[in-house]
């Protein structure tokens, strides 16, 4: 089976969050199962800087006003097809914004094009590759669909995966005629929404199939709280969504073998983790005095719940706790992290930006991962904990609720918890839940039992990834799926 995966980020190549985790380890573990997937993805530097060795599979002439071409290649085990347009794609930043920080007004144009080349790569613009279905990934492949339900092919096939509802790609009625769709596709049934272009909507409106990334969040967006305006339209096609777990790279998350890490470790060592301790609060300027640390690798934003945090870390420092906090975003919220660590130096630490080994290494030293968002389609940062043996504390929305095991007294009792939930997402709900864990973390040998048993559970994409393979067998009918929405 071939599949055309379309990604505006790709791990290890450029990624600003989850979806380029996903897309990235997704090729891989597809491919026990009988599919083959390449991904499209722009040519921003740092894609073009790594495919040097490619070769020029298209051009195009006339991509939405720019010269175009496509360069395919085979990157850190991934094959690509890399669409080297220039004008929309060689700009600093990240694939989103200028170095400023602002969206780039373009955006509309440089994603449709993304999509529209997919399309065109389903018909054949290619010799020699002909994809069967294309997955496309958020938004900014969400016009994917469309190209294909309003063009001429009845047989290519389209899934819309969404990692996120609240972003949306809403743009003005006026790029519609610039869009290369018929007039007709601006409607209910097409990209129309509120009055404008909507990617997202017009993704999950034409797809096939839609996805999303945990079942408890498939079910969440049918309501207004989750569906962020798209829920009526999902609810209407009730039977075509489906919500498929994501799963973690094993091999580049590893902490037997992980070379960001000072010290390696496994269940049965998990005793020297307190080497990578070390390492954390070295990195983060926190003194030796002990206590558990609590650590967040996250965006700093409202949907990850960091204000909740915010209010929390007087509790927690008064409570013995450390914390170390890595992410950017949110101007307030980043202040209100820096004032905690200047109120309790030593205690409590933030380092801002980006930064991979530094995340893995949060991971192996830290004892507790706090994920406190409002909302959450699966998360990843709680599945690398697991495998770390650091214990989530999380709230119960999305994939949070799917992936960590409540440590309450039934779950404790029958030795399957693997973390902390809590709900709802307010601040003192989350202090309970700060209070509990401190309460488990001061039996130790609660607390290593919770931890090995996070380390064995099964964090892996064989599931989810043969989910997938169905799926698009079923598309193409090379069988009758008649699985039940999830
Ligand atoms: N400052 C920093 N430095 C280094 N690494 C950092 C970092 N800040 C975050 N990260 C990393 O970025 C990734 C974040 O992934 P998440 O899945 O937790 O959330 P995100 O909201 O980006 O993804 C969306 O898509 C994914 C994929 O489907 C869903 O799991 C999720 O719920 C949805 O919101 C993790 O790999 C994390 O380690």
């Amino acid at each position: 089976m071939e599949v055309l995966s379309v990604a505006s980020e790709l791990y290890p190549l450029v990624k600003t969050g989850g979806l380029a985790d996903v897309a990235g380890a997704l090729p891989g573990a597809l491919s026990d199962s009988g599919v083959t997937m390449r991904t499209l993805i722009p040519g921003y530097p740092a894609v073009m800087s790594k495919v040097t060795g490619g070769r020029v599979v298209a051009e195009i002439t006339d991509l939405f006003g720019v010269n175009a071409r496509l360069i395919a290649g085979r990157v850190a085990g991934l094959d690509l097809i890399v669409l080297d347009a220039p004008a929309l794609y060689d700009r600093p930043g990240n694939p989103y914004v200028g170095p400023e920080g602002r969206d780039w007004p373009d955006n509309w144009k440089r994603f449709a094009a993304l999509s529209w080349v997919a399309s065109e790569l389903g018909l054949g613009l290619v010799e020699g590759y002909r994809p069967q279905v294309i997955h496309a990934h958020d938004w900014q492949a969400g016009l994917v669909p469309a190209y294909v339900k309003y063009g001429p092919s009845s047989t290519l096939k389209t899934v819309i995966t969404v990692h996120n509802m609240a972003f949306q790609g809403t743009f003005g009625a006026d790029i519609f005629s610039q869009l290369r769709l018929p007039a007709h596709a601006f409607s209910v049934e097409g990209v129309e929404y509120y009055g404008g272009v909507g990617y997202l909507k017009a993704g999950v409106e034409c797809a096939d199939v839609v996805t999303t990334v945990s079942p408890t969040y498939a079910s969440e967006i049918r309501t207004p709280e989750f569906g962020m305006g798209l829920e009526g339209l999902l609810n209407n096609r009730s039977e075509t969504v489906h919500g498929v777990l994501n799963g973690i790279d094993l091999g580049a998350w590893d902490p037997a073998t992980d070379p960001a890490l000072r010290q390696g470790y496994g269940p049965n060592t998990i005793h020297l983790r307190r080497i990578n301790k070390a390492a954390v609060r070295e990195a983060f300027g926190l003194d030796d005095g002990g206590g558990p640390l609590f650590a967040v690798v996250s965006r700093l934003t409202w949907q990850k719940g960091i204000d909740l945090l915010a209010q929390n870390i007087d509790y927690m420092v008064e409570n013995g706790a450390q914390l170390a906090v890595l992410g950017s975003g949110d101007t307030d919220l980043e202040n209100s992290i820096r004032a905690a660590s200047q109120r309790h130096p030593g205690r409590v630490g933030i380092v801002t930006g980006y930064n991979e080994p530094l995340s893995h290494l949060i991971q192996a030293g830290s004892d507790v991962m706090m994920v406190p968002s409002r909302f959450e389609p699966c998360g990843l940062t709680q599945l690398y904990a697991l495998r770390y043996g650091c214990v989530p504390l999380v709230s119960r929305v999305g994939g949070l609720n799917d992936t960590v095991i409540d440590a309450n007294v039934a779950a404790l009792q029958a030795e399957v918890a693997t973390g902390v939930q809590f709900s709802p997402p307010s601040a003192g709900a989350l202090r309970d839940a700060i209070r509990r864990t401190l309460d488990l973390y001061a039996d130790d040998k609660m607390w290593k039992k919770i931890q090995r048993r996070g380390m064995k559970s099964d964090v892996s994409w064989e599931t989810s990834a043969a989910r997938y393979a169905d799926l698009y067998a079923s598309l193409i009918g090379l069988k009758t799926d008649d699985d039940s929405n999830d």
